[in-house]
């Protein structure tokens, strides 16, 4: 079995950030918290250490667990508003009562680099140009970058949330491939997802993806981030019982999350240059 790593794709995406950014005015992203969680806050505070490397401002907006829709809200619409700012991201998860899908409405979509708001899936969806969700568009980089054919092929993603598996389905449909999307309600999961030429986990949910999800040579992309009792994380593959069958996987720590960190970045250069 083949690792696909998404370290050195990262890497090469950032530096080409970099050199986009050192040609022009400096592109400003503002990260807006409303959450304790301890993975969130992670992947914010390495979104603004990536940042600073290419070049990047980045400034959180944290407004802390207790933040109201409304308070939200209204830093959403101040931040889409101030010309000096170019990307604006709300991180989920939000305190109970907000709504992610309602706030991201008010993220200008012209500053929408994590392609939140709903007018942007619809573009998306539309085949018209948009920012799409960072991890949906990380996993077509990668697929991309390993030569993984789509036109035509059977791919199946496990997950239908709306920042990784709605718009990763729309995205693998503009490149012609045939695409199953799979949830909680799916019945027999595995025999589903083993029809997959492509495999996409993206639930949330350690090892849920086994041998018996998996045909053998069956390109495997793995969304999934779950802590772990020792403080590590953990893919939605079990990836040692799919070792002999996969014909690839993506590492998790090392696959998915780098790339999507970078192309979050990508995006905030290419919303700086379009304003
Ligand atoms: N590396 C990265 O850049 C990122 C990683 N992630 C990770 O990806 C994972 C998914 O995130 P996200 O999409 O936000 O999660 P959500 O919880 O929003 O969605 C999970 C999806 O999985 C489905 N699901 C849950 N249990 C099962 C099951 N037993 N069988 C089949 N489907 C199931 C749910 O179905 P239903 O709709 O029916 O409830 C839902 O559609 C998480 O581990 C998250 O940490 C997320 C974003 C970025
Ligand atoms: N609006 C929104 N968009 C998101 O994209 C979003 C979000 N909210 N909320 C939280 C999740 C989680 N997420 C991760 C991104 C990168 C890594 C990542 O790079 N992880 C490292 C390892 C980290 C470690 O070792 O602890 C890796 O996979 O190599 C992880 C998790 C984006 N999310």
């Amino acid at each position: 079995m083949k690792t696909l790593t998404g370290k050195e794709l990262a890497a090469a995406i950032r530096a080409e950030t970099a050199a986009r950014v050192a040609d022009g005015p400096q592109p400003r992203l503002a990260v807006v918290v409303a959450t304790a969680d301890e993975a969130s806050l992670w992947y914010v505070r390495s979104i603004a250490k990536a940042a600073s490397g290419v070049g990047i401002a980045c400034d959180l907006a944290d407004l802390g667990p207790g933040a109201t829709a409304t308070g939200i809200r209204e830093t959403l619409e101040r931040l889409s508003a101030d010309p000096g700012v170019h990307g604006v991201m709300l991180q989920t998860p939000l305190p109970p009562g907000a709504s992610a899908q309602e706030l991201a409405a008010a993220i200008d979509p012209a500053k929408d680099v994590d392609g939140a708001n709903p007018l942007s899936l619809g573009r998306l969806a539309a085949g018209l140009p948009a920012f799409a969700p960072a991890t949906a568009a990380a996993v077509m980089a990668l697929l991309d970058h390993y030569g993984v054919a789509l036109e035509g092929r059977r791919t199946v993603v496990v997950g239908r949330s709306t920042v990784v598996g709605k718009p990763l389905a729309h995205l693998l449909l503009g490149r012609n491939a045939t695409v199953t999307v799979c949830h909680s309600r799916t019945r027999d999961l595995a025999a589903v997802t083993s029809t997959a030429e492509v495999l996409v986990a993206a639930v949330g949910r350690a090892g849920l993806i086994g041998a018996e999800h998996v045909t053998p040579g069956a390109v495997v992309i793995d969304v999934g981030t779950n802590p772990t009792e020792d403080g590590g994380l953990a893919g939605d593959v079990d990836s040692a019982a799919v070792a002999d069958r996969a014909g690839a996987l993506t590492p998790v720590p090392g696959g998915v999350g780098p790339v999507t960190t970078a192309l979050l970045l990508r995006h905030t250069a290419q919303a700086a240059d379009l304003r």
